[in-house]
């Protein structure tokens, strides 16, 4: 059954209107376009859309102004918006303009048509809370810019108004703390404490003391009734960082505190009303931990509300130089002299697997800025100081930077759905690679087409023939037979 519904599609990119009103028109919809917030906002009126899809950056003026007020006109309208921004700012203030989604460019075609029709379906976004607009968000910690951030922000974004539980995942190094500060700092509770405990640093039989708080003379040493982490956090946030390292005995009472919202201290009677956030962390496989009966399920539930996965920074190495530049920043800020990278050394550091994750680009970064008197760091500086058995002896093959161009160049074809049945992406990416691959090869043999086709491995008439298909002057290249 054919779709209904009326969509207007805002961009100044005209690919993705043609694309996107494509995609649409073919499920049903009644689609318009437009290229300016000048031309949204006289649609807007005339044509009186179900779901607005609008880019961010827009020729005159950021597309996420006014969203506010033409939400307050029309309040059944359902907004997606687009952005290459792709930081955790965008993520969070299209999420409190009250967008109904927010899909970060370049994206899957399938996903924004499946955003459309929840849109419409849902009859109105799930975010229906009311936009906090005081947010704070300026200096927002985290780095990157890979889908997989991508997804981490839309998820912060989407809790930042609620009391939601959350588990956040990753290998040790991936941010999981500064996560869980930033959900804090920038949800509702940021005026309260966050306070952060970690389950693998306290000796197992002080963790219920540390956690819940202790009375005087409860144990050797309790000179006096103290407060634990929950009560400390009150109102606020506490962070239960390492959650997979609690002894079973801890998990079964802080199982029940979250169930009854109320504290006993060690050695007391009297509860206390507690009203805290949890965010839990952990590196482990808490599904096998359960298998294992070292960990209890019901406590996993309670805590898995909204999982936060973190991928490694080998998932996301196109991060990598983005990280590295912005913790050299942070050291020239802090009076260090500034360093850049040379590009051999992004090379390397976009090869490294990097075992330790963002905390060991840090600590390197801040190693470098400290010990190193050149101001350009180069791929020596950092042979001396990664273990070089665990670089691919292959590192510096341009492969790896080619490699990540064509994918980043399928995906944005594919992603923004330009490949119609009859387009020929194989041949589009030879028509951009080799024209390159040849003036590169003849230059380097001064022209000589003979050695050039050997040197490609193809036949010379072969390389004749598609030098003339790609309209390349042989006389300009200097081709001499
Ligand atoms: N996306 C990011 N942008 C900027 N800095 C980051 C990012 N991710 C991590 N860091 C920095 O890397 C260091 C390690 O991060 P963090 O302590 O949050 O990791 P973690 O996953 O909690 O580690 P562990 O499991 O070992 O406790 C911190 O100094 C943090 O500021």
């Amino acid at each position: 059954m054919a779709a209904t519904g009326a969509i207007l599609v805002v961009d100044d990119d005209p690919a993705i209107c043609v694309v996107v009103g494509e995609a649409l028109r073919r499920q049903g919809y009644r689609v318009k376009t437009a290229a300016s917030i000048r031309e949204r906002s006289a649609l807007l009126e005339s044509f009186s859309p179900d779901v607005l899809i609008t880019d961010v950056m827009l020729p005159d003026g950021d597309g996420l102004d006014g969203i506010a007020e033409i939400l307050e006109r029309r309040p059944a309208l359902s907004i997606i918006i687009l952005s290459a921004q792709n930081t955790l700012n965008t993520a969070i203030r299209a999420t409190e303009k009250g967008a109904f989604e927010y899909l970060p460019k370049p994206f899957d075609l399938n996903e924004l048509t499946r955003a459309v029709s929840d849109a419409l379906g849902s009859g109105k976004g799930a975010d229906e809370e009311a936009p906090d607009a005081g947010l704070p968000h300026d200096g927002l910690p985290l780095v990157g810019r890979s889908p997989a951030m991508q997804e981490v922000y839309r998820t912060i974004a989407r809790v930042l108004s609620n009391d939601l539980s959350i588990l956040v995942l990753g290998e040790s190094g991936t941010g999981k703390e500064l996560v869980a500060e930033a959900i804090h700092s920038l949800g509702q509770r940021r005026t309260k404490p966050f306070v952060p405990i970690n389950m693998a640093a306290i000796p197992r039989e002080l963790i219920e003391a540390e956690l819940f708080g202790y009375e005087k003379g409860a144990f050797t040493g309790a000179h006096a009734r103290t407060a634990g982490k929950f009560e400390q956090a009150q109102g606020g946030t506490l962070f239960l960082d390492e959650i997979g390292d609690m002894p079973m005995e801890a998990q079964t009472r802080l199982l029940r505190v979250l169930q009854s919202g109320e504290v006993t201290t060690v050695g007391g009677s009297k509860s206390v009303k507690v009203n805290v956030r949890i965010i839990a962390a952990t590196n482990k496989d808490l599904p096998k931990l359960i298998e294992d009966n070292r960990f209890r399920q019901d406590l996993y539930y309670r805590l898995n509300v909204v999982p936060i996965a973190l991928p490694a920074l080998r998932e996301r190495r196109e991060d990598v130089i983005l990280l590295a530049r912005h913790f050299l920043d942070r050291a020239a800020q802090e009076g260090l002299p500034r360093k850049s990278l040379s590009d051999d050394a992004a090379q390397l550091l976009m090869a490294y697997h990097w075992p330790g994750n963002v905390r060991e680009l840090q600590n390197l970064m801040q190693r470098l800025a400290v010990l190193s008197r050149e101001n350009m760091i180069t791929a020596d500086m950092l042979r001396n100081s990664l273990p070089l058995e665990a670089v691919p002896a292959d590192y510096a093959a341009p492969g790896d930077l080619l490699g990540q161009a064509v994918r980043e160049w399928a995906k944005r074809q594919l992603g923004i759905g330009l490949t119609q049945p009859n387009r020929n992406l194989h041949d589009d990416l030879l028509a951009v690679v080799e024209p390159i691959l040849f003036q590169e090869t003849l230059a380097s043999v001064d022209g000589n087409q003979i050695r050039a086709a050997g040197l490609l491995g193809i036949n010379r008439n072969t390389l004749r023939k598609k030098l003339t298909d790609y309209g390349l002057d042989p006389l300009q290249l200097r081709i001499a037979e």
